[in-house]
């Protein structure tokens, strides 16, 4: 199914405190639409991420990867103002489009990188720091020779568990069922200390914009099931 298009913000937005670059080389077929172009005022992303190089606080930091348009992370930092929520994007487009929801909301506690979130995760986030890693319908790269390209692989899984909190959480959800189960049985091969996998189940939807992501509403609308899964760190 393809994705809806995106409206490019308002040149009048002010997304500074709202967006950060990551400016490092992505592989081609990732790279669409990622090209800062002439848009250099955003910062550069701190060489260490935690609660207090990004949000000048020690809240516990929650990062999602692959945010799409921005819908967990508003709707989430709302409904949870003490704790801060970073989101990863690396489609320029796409992290731009959900700064500027977060700037209209008006929100403190949630901004966004442009970037890839692998190197980021493994390289910048101090080992044991984070409340949560969240990902949600990761783009699936069906064809057996590109898996190696899927965001939730052996080394990001090794990535979300060291810089985990003991107790800390990693939400997957996925409507590709092949996904799931290839996930499910990877971790508990390479990450015993994430334990089993806990079901996580839908919450009722009270209105248009009342779901995890876009694609959980997707999904959801077009009746295909949604497998929901969340791992605590022992
Ligand atoms: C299928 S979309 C899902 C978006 C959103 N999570 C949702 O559920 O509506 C997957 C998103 O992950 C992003 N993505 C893919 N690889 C990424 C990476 N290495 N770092 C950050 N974002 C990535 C894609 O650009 C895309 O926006």
């Amino acid at each position: 199914m393809p994705r809806s298009p995106i409206r490019a913000p308002k040149p009048t937005l002010d997304l500074s405190d709202h967006l950060y670059v990551f400016r490092q080389p992505v592989p081609g077929e990732l790279a669409s639409g990622s090209d800062t172009g002439s848009e250099l005022p955003f910062p550069e992303v701190p060489p260490t991420i935690t609660s207090e190089t990004v949000f000048g606080n020690d809240r516990p930091l929650e990062i999602e990867v692959g945010s799409g348009k921005g819908l967990f992370l508003t709707n989430e930092s709302e409904r949870n103002g003490e704790h801060n929520f970073l989101g990863i994007e690396i489609i320029h487009k796409y992290a731009k489009h959900s700064a500027a929801r977060l700037a209209k909301a008006g929100r403190s506690n949630a901004k966004m990188i442009s970037g890839n979130a692998q190197p980021l995760l493994a390289d910048r986030v101090p080992a044991g720091s984070l409340e949560a890693v969240h990902v949600y319908f990761p783009d699936p790269w069906w064809k057996k020779r590109h898996r190696k390209r899927r965001v939730v692989n052996e080394g990001s899984v090794q990535s979300f568990l060291t810089a985990l909190r003991s107790g800390g959480r990693f939400h997957f959800w996925t409507d590709v069922l092949d996904y799931f189960e290839a996930t499910i049985e990877m971790i508990a091969e390479i990450a015993p200390e994430f334990g089993v996998p806990i079901p996580e189940e839908k919450s009722p939807s009270s209105h248009d914009l009342d779901y995890r992501t876009h694609f959980e509403r997707r999904s959801r609308q077009n009746q295909i099931p949604v497998y929901r899964v969340r791992y605590e760190k022992r």
